[in-house]
């Protein structure tokens, strides 16, 4: 029986701190801010659009929803980002991904101002990613999150090997360099990977990020690796799932992060801290 990562409550930790460095910058006169643009409505995206703003609030930081029907051309949006690139009051600027089909998203990631960037898309904060660079900039959120809660619960990283399946920019792309800065073995699984299950079933630790409900179950797990889900699909009945069988997992896994509140939760904390972080980088360097 596996050790079940608790995403809420470190998530909660990590919240209270950035709620306290909100209130010493707000004594300074400094107001952190951010604006989510979206574009139509992919139900995983209004799940965090909607914890997003709720928790900004709570915690003090500005919110804005800059919201768009899905046939939105790429020139209105690039309009929003330029005047949000110049806006004083927004520290950090999100596109909720996937973007709709005439959009090219790499344009519209290229044009977010590196230094507003809270996704960590932006050519340059990736580069800054991949050459392993200890200098402040932004880290996309999932990553970063699932990295804190590896942290957290010790899980050794060098000389380890991690499977990740799904090759996405927002996720699978930095964990990979997130990992290889770590001195781990990573190996990058997605759709085509032929004999996925013997992958998989070398991982010392496995991250999930597919989008396919029940890609994996205990059958494709070694006993007592560490399994992160970052998979939110909503099912026919209501419920959420992830990407993980859970209850079959949790029994051979060692650790294991449930959906709802494993990765989730993580990914709005860290989101609101880093939106702090750009805001205290942006007024002090
Ligand atoms: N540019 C961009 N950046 C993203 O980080 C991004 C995105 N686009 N598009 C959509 C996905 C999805 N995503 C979620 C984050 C948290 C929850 C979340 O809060 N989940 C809760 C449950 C929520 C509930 O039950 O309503 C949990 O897992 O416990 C969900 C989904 C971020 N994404």
């Amino acid at each position: 029986m596996a050790t079940i990562i608790d995403g809420r409550s470190l998530a909660k930790t990590i919240n209270t701190q950035t709620s306290k460095r909100v209130a010493k910058l707000n004594q300074q006169g400094i107001h952190p801010g951010i604006a989510v643009v979206i574009a139509g409505d992919d139900s995983a995206s209004l799940i965090y659009t909607r914890n997003k703003h709720k928790k900004a609030m709570k915690l003090g930081i500005n919110s804005v929803l800059k919201k768009y029907p899905f046939n939105v051309s790429q020139d209105e949006l690039l309009a929003e980002i330029d005047k949000l690139n110049k806006d004083d009051s927004i520290d950090a600027i999100l596109v909720q991904q996937p973007m709709p089909p005439q959009i090219d998203s790499r344009i519209i990631t290229n044009a977010i101002s590196p230094e507003k960037d809270v996704d960590g898309l932006n050519p340059l904060n990736l580069g800054k990613l991949f050459a392993n660079q200890n200098t402040n900039y932004p880290i996309a959120c999932t990553p970063r999150g699932i990295m804190r809660m590896l942290e957290e619960y010790n899980v050794k990283l060098k000389g380890q090997n991690v499977v990740i399946i799904g090759r996405s920019i927002l996720v699978g792309k930095p964990l990979l360099a997130l990992l290889n800065n770590a001195d781990a073995t990573v190996t990058m699984a997605g759709r085509s990977t032929t004999n996925l299950s013997r992958l998989t079933q070398t991982a010392d630790i496995l991250i999930v990020a597919a989008g396919v409900p029940h890609l994996i179950s205990a059958k494709d797990i070694k006993a007592g690796a560490t399994v992160i889900d970052v998979g939110i699909n909503r099912l026919s009945t209501g419920k959420l799932t992830g990407d993980v069988d859970f209850d079959s997992a949790k029994e051979k896994a060692g650790l294991i992060t449930p959906v709802p509140g494993g990765v989730g939760p993580m990914t709005i904390a860290t989101l609101m801290e880093q939106t702090v972080d750009l805001a205290q980088w942006r007024h002090h360097g």
